[in-house]
């Protein structure tokens, strides 16, 4: 199947972006993991998808895919290179759209200085909504809000804490003194695939650098550690203002490079978080798609 596709980026989070305006390719999860594969294929962390609005309420339908080819809630980075991707198409005029994901409606708006804004909605703390094993996950009281001990399954590993919560698709964070040093390669698989994340867990190590200054390394689920995550930026940002690390605005140092995390707590758990980051296209292309079951 020849297919048509543009490739971007944000901070270093890379994707292959699809247009399913006009019609549906019909890919298989095979073929989305060709698609990623950096060796026989174009090579992404994701795939993007543009879709019809599927009611009057948004503008687009926004389809995201990890690497290991299965379909996911969210993608924070990958919603900014959509906003830059439809506007530069010329699927829209509109510089600030509305798309359905999976987990909800995001708001996309490009900024003068070429960065977007994202109103990524509120992050998500109730277990019956948060995709993990809900045993011991019940909110708790504002203040004493427990880090999660997470025995990982190795024995004789230690027990981590972690505060786990939902941005639209599930997060892990741990706190580490120093990025550079934290066990991403070891502990990044144990936690996006242990038993205790029934779908699995993206895997944040968050190193708090100031009130208002933060570095973080993410183990994305089915991705491995990419050099940005928009979501796990959220997600450690939230955790850590609601452990008390963090004021309200925080620069997020990944890999990749900086996002902007904006979560006004004062106004409740349930304000929504905004992120400000780059979005690049890096070039198109057509490609040749095999048929894969
Ligand atoms: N790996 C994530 C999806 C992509 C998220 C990340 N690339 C972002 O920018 O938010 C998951 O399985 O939930």
């Amino acid at each position: 199947m020849r297919l048509h596709f543009t490739k971007m980026q944000g901070a270093g989070n890379d994707f292959v972006v699809l247009d399913e305006t006009r019609q549906r390719h019909g890919l298989t999860p095979a073929q989305y993991r060709w698609l990623a594969d950096r060796h026989f294929g174009v090579g992404a962390d994701q795939i993007l998808t543009v879709r019809p609005a599927p009611h009057p309420g948004v503008d687009f339908e926004y389809v995201i895919h990890n690497a290991d080819g299965g379909e996911v809630e969210n993608c924070g980075n990958g919603a900014r290179c959509f906003v830059r991707y439809v506007h530069d198409a010329g699927l829209t005029d509109r510089r600030c759209v509305r798309v359905q994901t999976r987990a909800g409606v995001l708001t996309l708006a490009l900024q003068g200085d070429g960065r977007v804004t994202v109103d990524m909605g509120a992050p998500v703390f109730e277990p019956d909504r948060v995709p993990f094993d809900a045993q011991g996950l019940a909110p708790q009281p504002e203040g004493d809000w427990q880090r999660w001990p997470l025995a990982l399954p190795a024995p004789g590993e230690p027990v981590v804490a972690l505060a786990v919560l939902s941005m639209g698709n599930p997060h892990a964070v741990l706190r580490v003194d120093d990025v550079q040093t934290a066990p991403v390669a070891a502990w990044g698989p144990l936690i996006e695939s242990h038993p205790r994340f029934p779908r699995r867990v993206n895997a944040g190590f968050l190193q708090v650098v100031g009130r208002e200054r933060a570095r973080l390394r993410v183990y994305e689920r089915g991705a491995g550690e990419t050099l940005a995550c928009g979501t796990g930026a959220c997600a450690a940002v939230v955790a850590g203002i609601r452990l008390g690390w963090f004021d309200e605005r925080v620069d997020v140092d990944l890999p990749g490079g900086r996002l902007t995390i904006e979560w006004p707590r004062h106004q409740g758990l349930a304000a929504p978080v905004r992120m400000t980051g780059p979005a690049e296209p890096v070039f198109s292309g057509v490609v040749d798609v095999p048929e894969l079951p």
